[in-house]
């Protein structure tokens, strides 16, 4: 491989990265480094079948998780020599309907986002930074989260809220994860053997961040993520939907500003702060009352947004899960769907719990509405959206 594509997917805590052949849609290297800005960070980097190169120490931020990105390639290789770069970019607001080739315009546009994603499209900016500045030469592509969510009709993105703040502020839902629901989509109606134009899904992206999304032909009809990606369900350290009277409260009761209140839904929020754990293995290895509200309010509010979409759908093809712990969890895939038998929706046990990995049904082969994972792939699609740009 002498032309491949690299795409950097920086998260809020961690960067993945991945070297993609544009004509077999191959790998010739893959990272992910971890838990940046903890106290224990890990790099993992793979080149080929070659052991894995991995290193145990603190990133304190993205610059220096992107620096130890370029002395694994330099230490464990390949040359790293892409023909092109692409990078998820998790703001777009309205402007940006599709994949944008990068320049100062575009970086400044991604800028003016960041107050609506901060835990994101900051983070992003840095490796397109240090991208431009280590491969001057080569186009860069952003791929944006809320893309895929600019078919919502305009009685699912308006909030009833003052006309000038619609107007003026561009206060709106736009919805994020798209570049996984446009990857997992597509892999489902494989999956099903049909044409996703035909077909109405639910899909759930459960990762650290968490969202749903009703898809109707292919296109994001409802979701559950808003004008910024605190709304909708539970997440790792996110609160998800509270009542909007909230920050009123605190500031009146406890003088609390409009800033703290937003970085404490955002941060000290979510499992964390049900359980004392952003993380899913964690709260697992669990079995106490606090762990066990901590997940009952978690499926609780996954169901609600299922048979909301279901009723905004009307009918439903199959249900989707997706992300790390849609991917890797099969009591929160049952928790979530409990008691929606009378719909057609149940999962199979032996099925669900099965270690089989990959693409795979959960659901009873007979059942009304399948119930599918579809491990998600947002490097691949990111791989995909900037070759179609450029080509
Ligand atoms: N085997 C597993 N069982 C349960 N949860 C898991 C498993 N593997 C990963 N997870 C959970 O997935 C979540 C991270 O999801 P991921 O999609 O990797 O995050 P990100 O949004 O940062 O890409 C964490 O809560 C983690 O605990
Ligand atoms: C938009 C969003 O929440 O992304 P992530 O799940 O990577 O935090
Ligand atoms: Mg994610």
């Amino acid at each position: 491989m002498d032309t491949p594509i690299l795409v950097l997917n920086t998260g809020s805590s961690s960067v993945k990265y991945e070297l993609v052949d544009p004509g077999t849609r191959g790998r010739a290297a893959k990272g992910l480094i971890e838990r940046i800005g903890q106290e224990r960070g890990r790099l993992t980097h793979r080149n080929g079948d070659d052991p894995p190169y991995v290193r145990d120490r603190p990133f304190p931020g993205h610059g220096e998780a992107l620096d130890a990105m370029m002395e694994a390639f330099a230490a464990a290789g390949p040359d790293l020599a892409p023909v092109a770069v692409g990078h998820r970019v998790v703001h777009g607001g309205d402007r940006f309907t599709g994949a944008a080739l990068i320049d100062d315009d575009v970086i400044a546009a991604i800028e003016e986002l960041s107050p609506l994603a901060p835990l994101h499209n900051p983070v992003n900016l840095t490796g397109i930074r240090l991208a431009r500045k280590v491969f001057p030469d080569v186009p860069q592509v952003a791929v944006f989260d809320t893309a895929f969510h600019l078919t919502l009709p305009p009685e699912a993105y308006t909030y009833a809220v003052p006309r000038d703040w619609r107007d003026r502020l561009g206060v709106r839902r736009y919805g994020f994860h798209g570049t996984s629901y446009a990857y997992v989509s597509r892999r489902a109606a494989a999956l099903l053997g049909r044409d996703l134009a035909a077909l109405d899904l639910i899909v759930l992206h459960l990762g650290n961040g968490a969202s749903a999304t009703a898809i109707s032909g292919g296109r994001s009809v409802d979701t559950s993520m808003g004008l910024t990606p605190l709304e909708g369900l539970v997440m790792g350290t996110r609160s998800g939907d509270v009542d909007p009277a909230l920050g009123g409260y605190l500031a009146r009761t406890d003088g609390m500003d409009a800033q703290q209140v937003e970085h404490a839904l955002t941060h000290d929020s979510g499992l964390l702060a049900l359980a004392g754990s952003s993380d899913m293995r964690t709260i697992r290895a669990r079995d106490d009352a606090e762990a066990r509200l901590a997940l009952d309010v978690y499926t609780r509010r996954i169901r609600k947004y299922v048979g909301a979409y279901y009723a905004l759908l009307g009918r439903v093809d199959a249900i989707v899960f997706t992300g790390g712990i849609g991917e890797n969890d099969p009591l929160t895939r049952a928790a979530a769907l409990k008691g929606l038998d009378r719909l057609g929706i149940t999962v199979d046990t032996e099925l669900n719990e099965s270690e089989h990995r990959g693409e795979r049904p959960v659901s009873p082969p007979t059942a009304e509405v399948p119930v599918l994972v579809i491990p998600t792939d947002e490097e691949q699609e990111i791989a995909h959206q900037t070759l179609t740009l450029l080509t």
